[in-house]
């Protein structure tokens, strides 16, 4: 696996600034009370970028994602999106955002529609933008060569694909319009190691070429590392934790991410054995 070595984002002028950012939803069965999913949470993301926002289930991950794409509700604080706020944006400016900020889902199972070949899957956001037929069909070629697909793929149907190979089409689904930023929800963890490990050097191969940011949400801290220029660790809501990958990686801080470093599984022996002795000490100092 690569590891990503990009260019530095400028913190001066990030694509993407989350400020204060809570996230409320209803408690249900207590009135008109309201629990935060996200509470308070601030993040950037530069120009060519990888932010790995890792936690573990219900920390509140996908929320902030599906904040920063409109599917979540902004109680409080903004999000600007390359210079303009977000926060509330409406329908109309969301279709608008739509070919400068994409997603791909966990699930390449249910993410793609089953009764639609691949080459009208490709097409239909230049479609929807306003391509014509032709320019959909040359892009989508180019799109299928991107992400490591056969040509003839084109006139295929998802369940013809392999879980990789779906996660490949959605890849090159999002990257269609040429998006400044792809919000990666939990994108390989459907899949086995060495087909999670192809589909992370896809996404630094794309990056490299294209300068796409990502905000790469996943509960694992060893994938995290290994995708991400920087990592910000969600527990319970709120931001705990944010830095350079190496340091947040190696070198935790907060006694968070110090558990979730070592409850995070590693396929490498020598530091398999690295992680049991680090336990060890853990508990012995507990
Ligand atoms: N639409 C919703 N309505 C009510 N509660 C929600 C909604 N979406 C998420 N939540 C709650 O918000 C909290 C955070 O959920 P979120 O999906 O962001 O967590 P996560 O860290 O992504 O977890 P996972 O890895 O399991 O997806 C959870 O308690 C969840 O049940």
């Amino acid at each position: 696996m690569t590891t990503s070595n990009g260019p530095l984002a400028n913190p001066e002028s990030p694509l993407l600034e989350v400020s204060g950012l809570t996230v409320d939803y209803p408690r249900k069965g207590f009135g008109k009370e309201v629990f935060h999913a996200v509470q308070d949470a601030n993040l950037w993301i530069g120009h060519g970028e990888t932010l790995g926002l890792v936690g573990e289930s219900g920390s509140g991950k996908t929320t902030i994602g599906r904040a920063i794409l409109g599917l979540a509700p902004v109680s409080r604080g903004s999000i600007r999106f390359d210079g303009q706020d977000i926060s509330h944006a409406s329908r109309r400016k969301r279709q608008q955002l739509s070919s400068d900020l994409q997603v791909v889902f966990q699930d390449p199972y249910t993410s793609l529609n089953p009764s639609m070949t691949v080459g009208d899957i490709l097409a239909e956001p230049i479609g929807i933008a306003g391509g014509s037929r032709n320019a959909a069909r040359s892009r989508v070629a180019g799109l299928l060569e991107q992400v490591g697909l056969p040509r003839d793929a084109i006139d295929r149907l998802p369940r013809e694909f392999s879980g990789g190979q779906r996660q490949r089409v959605a890849i090159a689904r999002a990257l269609a319009l040429r998006p400044k930023l792809i919000v990666c929800d939990e994108p390989v963890s459907a899949l086995d190691l060495s087909t999670q490990a192809r589909i992370l050097d896809l996404l630094l191969t794309i990056q490299l070429d294209t300068g796409v940011s990502y905000l790469f949400v996943s509960h694992d801290l060893d994938v995290v590392r290994h995708i991400s220029h920087r990592v910000a660790v969600i527990y319970r809501g709120e931001l705990v934790e944010q830095g350079e990958a190496e340091q947040v990686t190696q070198d935790p801080k907060h006694p968070y991410t110090q558990r979730l470093l070592l409850a995070s599984p590693v396929s490498d022996p020598v530091r398999q054995a690295e992680r049991r002795n680090a336990r060890k000490a853990h508990a012995s100092k507990s």
